[in-house]
């Protein structure tokens, strides 16, 4: 499992055109086949910032994106996803470091996969951030 998650990561990293997911720099910490659970790293960045110095929202939608996108991606098997819904819940705002986005695949359907995320801060373990996201593997 470790091996699809790197093949993924490297997948979205290599291209040197400028692309969202390659600027947000996930790091694989971890994954758990059974359980369908991994977890991924962020450390925040000055472009992420908005005018108050904390992560802008729309960064952190977006880590949780690409977080549960790649679980979702490499629990199927093969393949890509496209983002069908998300929800997130921002808790304490994103005030510098690192961040760990902890995904639980819910649901392996047929048609659609239900994950959902928690977001900590590395240092303190504290909750940041919740969300909730479905999945569809990409036809195209
Ligand atoms: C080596 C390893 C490799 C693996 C590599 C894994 C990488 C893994 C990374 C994961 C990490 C990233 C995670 C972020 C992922 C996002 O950023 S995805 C971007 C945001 N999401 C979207 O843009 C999704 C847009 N929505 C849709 O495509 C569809 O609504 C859904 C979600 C697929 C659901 O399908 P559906 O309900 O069956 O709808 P469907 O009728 O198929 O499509 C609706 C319309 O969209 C059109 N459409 C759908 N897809 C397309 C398309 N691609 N082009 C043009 N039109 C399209 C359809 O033609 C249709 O248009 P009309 O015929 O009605 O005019």
């Amino acid at each position: 499992m470790e091996a699809r998650f790197q093949e993924i990561l490297n997948h979205i990293k290599q291209p040197k055109e400028i692309r969202l997911n390659n600027m947000l720099d996930p790091f694989f910490l971890g994954a758990d086949e059974e359980e369908m659970t991994a977890d991924i790293l962020f450390c925040t960045q000055e472009w992420e910032w908005n005018q108050r110095n904390e992560i802008h929202g729309g960064a952190i939608a977006s880590m949780f994106d690409t977080a549960m996108g790649v679980c979702a991606a490499a629990f199927q098997g093969q393949g890509s996803v496209s983002t069908a819904d998300l929800q997130v819940s921002f808790i304490r705002p994103f005030l510098s470091g690192a961040f760990i986005f902890s995904t639980q695949i819910t649901s392996m359907g047929k048609t659609l996969i239900r994950a959902t995320c928690v977001a900590r801060e590395k240092q303190s373990g504290k909750i940041v951030a919740t969300a909730s996201g479905t999945f569809v593997p990409f036809k195209k």
